[in-house]
């Protein structure tokens, strides 16, 4: 038996709601008698926004209070951004269904320079992920990286008064807010690594819920699918969590997954890069395995510095 109504959970944000009205519609499409209702939900992560993201941490900054509405059965689904969805899930909750990814890149923007390499020696730069300030600096280590937390719209409009000379924000938030002309150029991910998952959407639905799960089906891309579970294995394998400098990417050749990852120092000086390729059925073991060979090729050491800096209290 399908369901006849579906309640779906999401964040107020202007891309999280644009991502709940897309898996609304996704679903429209594949049941046009079902009906969809959206409800917001206020999360811990957007209520502080005085502090970057790396001094809060703990699991499910933006995703706990809307579990709590699966669990309790007010929401059905929930839809996040991939990439911000912790490695596990809390029990009886499961990632569903994931769509067809969209553009998983990192976006350059700026209003005089077209890309990193015509920043003039240091430049200030935006951005709060500690994976986007390493591979700024190691690419670059002139460049200033200054935080700049806050949802897409309110980083353009610092950028738009002046004071950044460029932003780094992920490619598919610009795009799904109509904000693709704000894009100067795109880092291609051979130079510059997204986060695991970074462009998929990710569904959580009760994992017993066999009418939902079987409803979410219908919109489940395997391709998509298969690249997130060897990119979230790699990260998981490392201790996988945005206070730690990383980045996984899978793409495809023919039918073999070729995952790419980094973990680096803050400061971008060390980084340590790693490729492997293997069929798309041995996705997770792929992320796994390179996880594990980049902890013990190096890794490990890099994790030991990283969590005394913490400790420190010099992040
Ligand atoms: N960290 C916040 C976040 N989570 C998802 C997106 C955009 C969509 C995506 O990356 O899949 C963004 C904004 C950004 O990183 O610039």
């Amino acid at each position: 038996m399908l369901p006849d109504s579906l309640v779906i959970g999401t964040r107020r944000s202007r891309l999280a709601l644009w991502q709940a009205g897309y898996v609304r519609q996704l679903l429209q499409k594949a049941c046009p008698g079902l009906t969809i209702t959206l409800q917001c939900v206020t999360t811990r992560g957007d209520r502080i926004i005085d502090r970057p993201l790396s001094a809060i941490g703990g699991k499910g900054l933006f995703t706990e209070e809307i579990e709590r509405g699966l669990y309790g059965h007010t929401l059905d689904l929930a839809v996040h951004s991939l990439k911000d969805m912790p490695s596990e899930l809390p029990d009886g909750l499961i990632l569903a269904a994931v769509p067809a990814r969209g553009n998983e890149k990192d976006a350059f923007v700026s209003r005089r320079y077209q890309s990193l390499s015509d920043l003039p020696r240091g430049a200030v730069v935006g951005t709060s992920s500690l994976r986007r300030k390493a591979q700024l600096l190691h690419l670059r280590p002139d460049l200033t990286v200054s935080d700049l937390r806050g949802n897409v719209d309110t980083r353009l409009s610092r950028l738009d008064d002046g004071d950044y000379d460029a932003i780094i924000l992920a490619a598919a938030g610009l795009i799904r807010l109509g904000l693709s002309d704000r894009i100067t150029s795109l880092l291609p991910p051979d130079q510059f690594l997204p986060a695991a998952g970074q462009g998929a959407l990710a569904i959580e639905a009760r994992s017993d819920d066999e009418p939902v799960l079987r409803l979410l089906q219908a919109i489940h891309d395997e391709r998509t699918a298969a690249a997130v579970t060897a990119e979230r294995a790699c990260a998981a394998a490392i201790g996988g969590s945005c206070q730690i400098p990383a980045g996984a990417f899978a793409s495809w050749q023919g039918g073999d997954l070729v995952l790419r990852a980094f973990i680096a120092s803050p400061d971008g000086r060390t980084c340590l890069n790693r490729q492997a390729t293997a069929p798309a059925a041995d996705a997770r073991k792929l992320g796994y395995e390179l996880g594990k060979d980049m902890l013990a090729g190096g890794g490990e050491a890099l994790l030991r510095s990283l969590r005394t800096t913490i400790k420190g209290d010099t992040l």
